[in-house]
Formats: structure tokens, sequence, C-alpha cells
């Protein structure tokens, strides 16, 4: 069987080619299409687009937790520097030993609303990924990442007792403290109103910045990415029958830089 991992100088966080995806429920299929995405280390790189037409999709595929129909090309930069996982293999070897490591080590991902474990505290949700790694975290590193994030005084704090926009910058915290190199988020400010939802955005880009996370976030808010992303893609759907659509992921000209 031919090596999965392999080193590559400058590689792209992520790299993906001919990748399509199929989900169907009772009459209605929905078809994804991407061409080419690549997120390159360091990059903040925006997916945006209409409910329906595939953002999730795409970031549940890159975070591993969706298989693709079929895909050319899917490489994931998987933590050590230079090294570079051949996800296209692993889905196709059924190799879930190495899916789960690259999943535990490879980044951080953010839900719209938190996701964080009611039972612990902030600060044993911040620990968790590390505590799965077989990691201790430091106090050091917890509280300055709570301090950069405007949660200092809420460490010891239940999940419920926070607002909204304090959960999402607790689940930030979670997502970059055991040092991944890519950070995924999907509608990480849905929740809040434009205001919170801008302060989250420059305080998550500059912790990323900071620490040399790339990120791909996901947003229906073209406002909330301009000026900030270094990339973007966005979505062309066509309606090829009344129960059939297709959606064409492709990079967003005129965006960004
Ligand atoms: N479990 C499922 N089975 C079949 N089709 C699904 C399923 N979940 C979603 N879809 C379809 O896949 C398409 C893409 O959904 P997806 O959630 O990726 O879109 P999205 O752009 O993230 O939308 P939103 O902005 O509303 O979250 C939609 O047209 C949806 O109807």
């Amino acid at each position: 069987m031919a090596s999965v991992v392999s080193e590559t100088a400058f590689a792209p966080m992520v790299c993906l080619e001919g990748l399509v995806k199929t989900r169907s429920q009772s009459e209605s299929v929905f078809e994804l299409e991407v061409p080419g995405f690549t997120v390159q280390p360091g990059q903040m790189v925006a997916v945006i687009g209409e409910s329906g037409c595939g953002k999730s999709t795409l970031l549940d595929i890159i975070a591993l937790v969706m298989t693709p129909s079929a895909v050319a090309r899917f490489e994931i930069a998987n933590g050590a520097a230079g090294m570079v996982s051949d996800v296209a293999a692993l889905w196709a070897n059924d190799d879930e030993d190495a899916l789960t490591a690259l999943r535990r080590d490879a980044f951080g991902y953010v839900l719209q609303t938190g996701g964080l474990l009611p039972f612990l505290s902030v600060r044993q949700n911040i620990c968790l990924p590390a505590r799965i790694k077989g990691r201790r975290l430091s106090q050091a590193r917890v509280e300055g990442l709570a301090k950069s994030l405007g949660l200092a005084g809420c460490l010891d704090r239940m999940p419920v007792s926070l607002s909204i926009g304090q959960r999402q910058r607790a689940a930030i915290a979670r997502a970059l403290a055991h040092q991944p190199r890519l950070l995924l988020a999907d509608e990480p400010t849905a929740a809040v109103d434009k205001a919170r939802a801008r302060s989250i955005m420059d305080d998550m880009q500059r912790l990323a910045r900071e620490e040399s996370v790339a990120v791909v976030v996901v947003t229906h808010d073209v406002e909330l990415i301009v000026d900030r992303a270094d990339a973007a893609y966005t979505f062309e759907t066509v309606q090829l029958s009344e129960q059939h659509s297709r959606s064409i992921c492709r990079p967003a000209e005129g965006l960004c830089p």
C-alpha cells in the first residue's frame, strides 16, 4: 500500500480537487461539486453562500465527519510541520485509526452554537481536546487564551451561566487550546448580533494570526468577511430538475485580495 503520509515543503493546509458529494433524502437529490479548494498555512478562507448551498457539507467533509462520494485529491497537513496526509487514500482504505488521529490532531472545530459540554466548567471544556490527546495544558495557557478572548473571570463558571457570545468565545478557546494548525468554524457568530459578531471575528482572527493557525470560516454574511479573509469561495446552484440540484463551489472573484 502506498504511504498516506508524506513530507512536502510549503504544503497547503487543505488541498481538495475534483470533489463530489451527493446527498439524497426520499426523492430529492443535492450534489455538491468542488473542482478545487485550497487553504494555505496561516490564511483565513471564507466559505460564503445562501442557505442550503452546501457550506456545512463542505466543512464537514474537510473536518472528516462526512465521506466524499468521489474525490481526485484530498490532502490535509497533519499537525507536524510539512507533513501531509492523503485523506482520499485514508477514506479509500477505510483507515479509521488514522482518520481519528487526524481529527484529534490536525484541527479545532467551532460549531454554530458552541457545543460546549454542559456538565464541564469553561476551564474543563477548554482543556478537553488536549486531554483527549493525552496532554495537560498549563494554567498559564488556559488563562492566556481566556484573557485574549475576553473570558477572564469566566473560567470556573458552567456554560449555562454564560451569554451566547461568551459561549462562542469559549468554544474558540477550546478549539485553539491544543494548538492545531487549522481552525474550522461553521457560522461561529450566527447566534449573536452584528456588533458582537464583528468583535468575535476580530478576536478569532487576531488569535489565529498570533498562533499561526489557518482558518476556514463558513458564513452567509459577506460583510463579516470582506476586509478580513485572504480568500473566499462561493457557490453557483443549478436546478437540474424539480428534485435535483447541483451546487458548484468556486473562488469568489473580487471579494478578497
Ligand atoms: N441529512 C441530509 N440528507 C439529505 N440531504 C441533506 C441532508 N442535510 C442537508 N441536506 C441537503 O444538502 C444541501 C446542503 O446542506 P448544507 O447544510 O450543507 O447547506 P448550508 O449552505 O450549510 O445551509 P445553511 O446555511 O442553511 O446551514 C441542502 O440542500 C440540504 O437540503
